[in-house]
């Protein structure tokens, strides 16, 4: 496969990544014939950038042509029944920031990209959640694939217990400090999406309990799926229907 890549910082006016494990580069290739543009690496609140700066490449993609966006991430184990390593289908999340108004089209609307109060409730594509479930199967991942609703903080802390628990009681299944606000700009414009959550740890929930989130063991654990991570997502990316418009 012939591949093209960028460095963020050669590109004007892109964000940098500061996080370790986030490489910094927008690769541009095809998959068993299929065109594709990925992001090594994301960027978060937490990095100090405003909202909107850390979505704007969902808008570069919708200018490329992009139709389908897919999202990674790792996450903490909200659920009991999760365990390290189990990789959850995102069908819905609980935006955090956004109940404070940090949202990504908070600010004049551009109708240029869509509407003014955009519909979340079909925020993950269900076709898609369908066909990685069926991907998953064929693979034989049924018993590490999950399906749950994320939760969005701001970081960089990892939560307390007391945090976890009312999370979990919200109906989270798992918590992170990424993706929903990409999710939602690239649903504003109209692209499908489809998220996965690598559970990388327990979050803690137990105050008897030894355990302490740290970025080291989401790393490791990101380290020991990424084979099956890349397998499912790319098996996924050949199964997907498309409308032809790069043919
Ligand atoms: O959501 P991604 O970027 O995958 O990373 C997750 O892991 C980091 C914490 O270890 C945070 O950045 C959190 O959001
Ligand atoms: N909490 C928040 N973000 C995370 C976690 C967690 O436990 N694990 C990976 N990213």
């Amino acid at each position: 496969m012939r591949i093209v890549a960028f460095d963020y910082r050669d590109i004007p006016n892109f964000p940098q990544s500061t996080v370790h494990g986030h490489a910094g580069r927008l690769v541009f290739g095809t998959l068993k014939g299929r065109p594709c543009v990925c992001m090594q690496g994301r960027f978060h609140l937490y990095e100090g950038y405003p909202i909107q700066k850390i979505t704007m490449p969902m808008r570069i993609f919708k200018l490329l042509g992009v139709e389908t966006v897919i999202l990674t991430n790792a996450a903490g184990g909200l659920n009991q029944d999760y365990k390290v390593g189990d990789i959850m289908i995102i069908k819905d999340h609980l935006n955090m920031p956004g109940f404070a108004g940090n949202n990504p089209l908070a600010g004049p609307n551009n109708e240029r990209f869509g509407v003014r109060f955009p519909c979340m409730s079909d925020a993950y594509d269900r076709e898609l959640q369908q066909l990685a479930l069926d991907v998953g199967s064929e693979l034989g991942y049924s018993d590490f694939l999950r399906e749950g609703v994320y939760c969005v903080l701001g970081g960089p802390s990892f939560e307390t217990i007391a945090e976890c628990r009312m999370l979990h009681k919200l109906g989270a299944d798992a918590v992170g400090m990424s993706t929903v606000h990409e999710v939602i700009v690239a649903r504003h414009c109209g692209m499908r999406v489809f998220a996965l959550s690598l559970i990388t740890n327990e979050a803690v929930m137990d105050y008897d309990s030894e355990e302490k989130a740290n970025h080291e063991e989401v790393l490791q654990t990101g380290k020991q799926r990424a084979e099956q991570l890349e397998r499912l997502v790319s098996t996924v990316v050949t199964r997907i229907e498309h409308n032809n418009n790069f043919a």
